[in-house]
């Protein structure tokens, strides 16, 4: 093919607004004896501009999903499915069929920023916070000093000349924020970024998640944090026992959620009934047919020996799902 026709070729399928499309998202740990189902079937969408928060109960498999669009699992796991990235004036990259050669050289830092859960773990100890970032700066070339990163993560300069252990849980939490942010990535994955931070931080943080949304790019919130989530997020997917199980408008979501699992998590919060959901999720080593909430569903029924789907045209896996009146 001539250089011309491959640049048109390019051309062709480069999208029109920048977007990650995940489909048909599998992914198992095989242990000796078990094999855990993390995530399976995950399909979503994040457009530039927009925040998509992911939420649901521990051991759901959100960490997982964000390590795995980074290439980040260990050894022990098989995925398949798809996670397209799409920049337009660059050709489309399948984040699960890439090698790590060009995630390493490409994508992690560059185009995808994580911000990682425990940011502490993440922190060398012997070196201080302004050294890490500005490592990260001249790795990644991104546009912005270690001061302009740390003020937009709500540190004050003089915070970054501290080594790890002199930093509040808060304080860690920021400088993973900033260097996540270091090489400018488009799309920012957020895992858990407010554990730890008391209200005004979780409120900043939320505030410069949105700010990076309005400036184009895009975030994945991960998130137990459902009052955080209805601050920043346009779009919610609840994710249950490895599966998404409604995805829907975040205006619609709090207002009105139809899975009765995403109905449930709501009524926990003390603003609203602050009634737990009986009973605990299943494990994933050990999951039956059909729908895996049964046992802790009030509206389960014979029906629901039967797997629910989630489609474009249905986006809730439930057989018997909550209505949304206008
Ligand atoms: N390397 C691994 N080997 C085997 N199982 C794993 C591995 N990593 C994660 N898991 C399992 O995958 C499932 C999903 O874990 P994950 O960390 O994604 O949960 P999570 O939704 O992020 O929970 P939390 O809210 O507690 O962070 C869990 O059952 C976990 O034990
Ligand atoms: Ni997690």
């Amino acid at each position: 093919m001539t250089t011309g026709a491959a640049a048109a070729l390019g051309h062709a399928v480069t999208a029109q607004a920048a977007r990650l499309r995940v489909a048909g998202l599998t992914v198992r740990f095989h242990l000796p004896g078990a094999t855990v189902h993390a995530v399976t079937e995950a399909a979503f969408e994040v457009e530039q501009g927009r925040c998509l928060a992911l939420i649901g109960e521990s051991g759901c498999g959100k960490s997982v999903m964000a390590h795995t669009l980074l290439g980040l699992l260990p050894g022990n796991a098989t995925v398949t499915g798809s996670a397209w990235l799409e920049q337009p004036g660059r050709p489309p990259l399948d984040l699960i069929a890439a090698p790590e050669r060009v995630l390493a050289r490409e994508v992690r830092g560059r185009r995808i920023g994580l911000i990682p859960q425990s940011p502490a773990a993440h922190l060398t100890p012997v070196r201080t916070a302004r050294a890490q970032l500005t490592e990260a700066l001249r790795e990644l070339g991104g546009r912005y000093t270690a001061d302009e990163l740390a003020e937009r993560a709500g540190l004050r300069p003089h915070e970054l000349d501290r080594y790890p252990h002199q930093l509040s849980g808060g304080m860690a939490q920021r400088v993973a924020n900033a260097i996540a942010l270091a090489g400018d990535p488009w799309l920012v994955i957020a895992d858990e970024p407010t554990t730890g931070l008391d209200r005004p931080l979780v409120d900043a943080t939320m505030a410069e998640l949105r700010r990076l949304c309005d400036d184009g790019h895009a975030v994945l919130l991960i998130t137990h944090d459902l009052r955080a989530a209805e601050q920043v997020a346009d779009d919610v997917a609840v994710m249950y026992a490895g599966r998404i199980v409604e995805i829907a408008p975040a205006a619609d979501f709090f207002r009105a959620p139809r899975h009765p699992y995403a109905a449930g998590l709501l009524d926990a919060l003390p603003t609203r009934a602050f009634t737990p959901i009986p009973g605990q999720p299943p494990e994933l080593t050990r999951l039956a047919g059909g729908c895996a909430f049964r046992p802790r569903c009030a509206r389960a029924d014979d029906a629901c020996a039967v797997r629910p789907q989630i489609t474009p045209d249905t986006p809730v896996a439930c057989h018997h799902p909550l209505e949304r009146h206008a």
